[in-house]
């Protein structure tokens, strides 16, 4: 089964990481996960998370840099998830698609009950600013 590209946005204020919580009528419904979504075609990673974090919380915002990735089987679809820093820009944040986001402090983020594929990218997040609970 090939994995399908999905960007996910870490988006930083202080020592607090953006999380935001999948809507109860979608897939993993109430899940925590990264903002962000499936790569279109011709699209290049940096144009897919502009354009989600638009989509979802119509910010402006732009890519600085990549975390790292995780591939993961839901056994319905495998999906690779490639976590990228991204740097808010301007527009006040509104909750468009999810059923609520917040800031969490790094000693809490392990403590969410995180999408599967996601466990492995905070424990890359976490060692990325040397934090260790
Ligand atoms: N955005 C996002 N998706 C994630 C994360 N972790 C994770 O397993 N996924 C999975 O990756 C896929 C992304 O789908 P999505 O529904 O967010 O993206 P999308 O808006 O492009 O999809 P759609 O238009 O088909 O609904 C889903 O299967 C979702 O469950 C994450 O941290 N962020």
């Amino acid at each position: 089964m090939k994995a399908i590209p999905v960007c996910a946005a870490i988006i930083r204020k202080g020592d607090r990481i953006l999380v935001a919580q999948r809507n109860h009528h979608d897939e993993l419904g109430l899940k925590w996960e990264f903002p962000g979504g499936k790569l279109e075609p011709n699209e290049t990673a940096e144009e897919c998370m502009v354009r989600e974090l638009f989509e979802e919380f119509g910010i402006q915002s732009k890519v600085k840099g990549f975390l790292g990735e995780n591939t993961h089987d839901y056994g319905n679809k495998k999906v690779c998830l490639k976590a990228y820093f991204v740097e808010h820009l301007s527009g006040e944040f509104q909750i468009r698609v999810h059923q609520s986001v917040k800031w969490v402090h790094y000693s809490e983020l392990k403590d969410l009950d995180w999408a599967p594929a996601d466990i492995k990218l905070v424990e890359l997040l976490l060692d990325h600013y040397g934090y260790r609970s």
